[in-house]
């Protein structure tokens, strides 16, 4: 994600009318989109480029009321924890909270970082203000300087990718292959490890490419596998002339030389 741009990269997973829509969208809210061609010989066959659908809006919206919902959902629980707030958070609730640690960057070891997060357990963490402003903090906020936050799952700094993906991707994605619309998201500020998370590196792939592994080795021996439909807008797709189908596999073959495959993901040449 580009430095300054909004703090969120999501997936979402979606099946509509039997098909199944897998969206991914960067902070930019980069969506690839195609020109409409022809409406004729449609087709169904799983679709990979989609949209949001917002809901219509009808008259105003209370702005309270969007609060206390929210607040139903999330609960940030502090150190005098409630256990109805908690409940929330549970496994079968409806919104799943899982919170990252990162690990420290050579760099920000080498600047003397320190560390202001310690895992309780499994859900919950500690947060301690660092040592710079524990003196200026304790003036004015006396007995509130560690608080603790609940989650569905925590996972510390030393969590690998595919420990990260078996615990908060694996669920979702079989639920979506089962017919649930699913959305996940990973949120957080600068340089907290959305990219890395949802993309991953090279040798280190993050839950989005794991996400389309799955996908593709389940409904493998369902896929359509000529080359002649093309997806428009998000729910259509045509049925390309022979000429068209030429076309598009220039186009394709002239992408694929700009990528290089590294255990079996294509991946842009540098
Ligand atoms: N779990 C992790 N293990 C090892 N390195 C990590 C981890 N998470 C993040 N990093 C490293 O930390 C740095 C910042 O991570 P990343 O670029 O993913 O942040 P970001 O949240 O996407 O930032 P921005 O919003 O600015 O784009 C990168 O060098 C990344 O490789």
């Amino acid at each position: 994600m580009r430095r300054g741009s909004a703090h969120c990269h999501w997936l979402d997973l979606k099946r509509t009318r039997g098909r199944y829509r897998a969206c991914s969208l960067d902070g930019s809210g980069g969506a690839r989109r195609m020109e409409p061609n022809s409406d004729e010989d449609k087709l169904f066959r799983p679709s990979y480029v989609a949209s949001m659908e917002l809901p219509e809006r009808t008259g105003l919206v209370n702005v309270e009321d969007i609060k206390t919902n929210l607040s139903d959902e999330f609960s940030l629980a502090s150190s005098s924890s409630d256990m109805s707030r908690r409940s929330s958070l549970e496994p079968r609730a409806h919104i799943q909270v899982s919170l990252r640690i990162k690990p420290f960057t050579a760099l920000e070891r080498a600047n003397g970082s320190q560390g202001c997060v310690s895992l309780e357990d499994s859900t919950s963490v500690i947060l301690k203000p660092p040592k710079s402003s524990l003196s200026r903090l304790l003036e004015k906020t006396a007995g509130q300087t560690i608080q603790k936050f609940t989650f569905s799952r925590v996972f510390g700094p030393e969590a690998t990718q595919e420990e990260f993906f078996e615990g908060t991707m694996k669920q979702p994605v079989q639920d979506f292959l089962e017919g649930c619309n699913r959305l996940v998201f990973t949120y957080g500020i600068t340089n907290a490890g959305k990219t890395y998370t949802f993309q991953g590196t090279e040798d280190d792939v993050g839950i989005l490419p794991r996400t389309m592994d799955m996908l593709f080795k389940t409904i493998g021996g369902r896929l359509y596998t000529k080359m002649d439909l093309k997806p428009i807008r998000w729910r259509d797709y045509i049925k390309l002339t022979k000429d068209q189908v030429r076309e598009e596999t220039a186009l394709k073959n002239s992408l694929l030389r700009l990528t290089r495959e590294v255990g079996g993901y294509f991946i842009k040449k540098r």
